[in-house]
């Protein structure tokens, strides 16, 4: 356990395949277990890349305004890309403290889902500085998306799967999401928060940050504070492991404070099932937890969810982004 109640999974034997994949995979599971959270070490992506990432990213968000605007996300349409500035998100109905940077699996024109204009499908929105924004992203993505599949491949063996069901089952084509979050200094005097409670929507959410904090999650001991240390990366389930595992693993609601102390750089991928994938509860009877619509934050019941991943996301990101759901529902 860490100092602040967190475990921390060493996930190397996973990633390297040296070591005991089958320990690593228990650990997983009881951290997983327990609030849904893990702080995971042993993860084999080089620090330097996320320090890229991460200043690419501040060079970003320094721009002025007007040069921002050039890859605003009205430009990116359904495809949900591109850039929103500070207030122009809402989780849980309340205008956040941050501006973000909204990427994905980069899809031409001419791919088929983008030509059935399937929202949440199409064109990364690059902006045109800084240069190494994209190729530094460009390589984060695919490290994430790699360490995702090993964790999956960890999850899997923890519930008593195939090391492969993830990638056979839902995730040949997961859905993919990037974002680049700046909180900016808030004053003290200033109420609200940098991310509202909300859940996360998928699979699985890996998170690098840097040194300001202000992540908290809602363990079942009550709130407690994510450690701020840009080396080691987040680990949380969302709502589809969730559902899938019967709340084994729970999707456990969190939520950011606003930037006291400078200016916050945070870094959530989501790794998400397949488009089309209907996410079914998994033959694990026996620990299943009771229903709990009535006490989630968004009284939405997982155990009874029906229909496909695209369409539960669409209606999710329809309420956080209320520009988008004209018409968000179909193609
Ligand atoms: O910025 C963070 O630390 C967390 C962001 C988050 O929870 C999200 O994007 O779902
Ligand atoms: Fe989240």
């Amino acid at each position: 356990m860490a100092p602040d109640g967190l475990p921390v999974v060493d996930v190397g034997p996973l990633v390297t395949g040296d070591g005991d994949p089958v320990a690593a995979a228990g650990a997983l599971d009881a951290a997983l277990s327990s609030d849904g959270f893990a702080v995971l070490v042993g993860h084999g992506v080089d620090p330097a890349l996320r320090d890229r990432v991460d200043a690419a990213a501040r060079a970003f968000f320094a721009l002025p305004e007007e040069e921002k605007a050039e890859v605003a996300m009205a430009r990116g349409g359904r495809a949900w890309r591109g850039w929103f500035p500070v207030g122009g998100e809402l989780t849980s109905g309340v205008p956040d403290h941050k501006e973000g940077l909204y990427l994905g699996t980069d899809l031409s024109a001419d791919h088929p889902r983008v030509r059935a204009g399937t929202p949440l499908h199409g064109a990364n929105l690059w902006p045109a500085s800084p240069a190494d924004l994209r190729p530094a992203v460009e390589a984060w993505m695919a490290a994430m998306a790699a360490l995702a599949e090993a964790v999956l491949g960890g999850v899997a063996v923890g519930l008593g799967l195939d090391r492969d069901w993830f990638a056979r089952h839902l995730t040949a084509e997961p859905t993919v999401l990037f974002r680049i979050f700046h909180y900016p200094p808030v004053p003290a005097s200033e109420a609200g928060w940098g991310v509202a409670e909300h859940t996360d929507y998928g699979l699985l959410t890996l998170l690098a940050q840097d040194h300001h904090g202000g992540l908290e999650v809602r363990t079942r001991g009550g709130w407690v504070d994510v450690p701020p240390d840009p080396d080691v990366l987040v680990l949380n389930v969302g709502d589809m492991l969730d559902r899938m595992t019967g709340g084994r693993h729970r999707s456990t609601p969190h939520r950011v404070r606003p930037s006291r102390t400078g200016d916050r750089i945070s870094l959530p991928y989501f790794h998400d099932p397949g488009w089309d994938a209907e996410v079914r509860p998994l033959p694990l009877a026996d620990d299943r937890a009771p229903d709990d619509a009535a006490s989630r934050w968004d009284g939405t019941s997982l155990r009874t969810l029906e229909g496909t991943y695209g369409e539960y996301l669409t209606a999710k990101v329809a309420k956080v982004f209320p520009a988008l759901a004209d018409g968000a529902g179909g193609p």
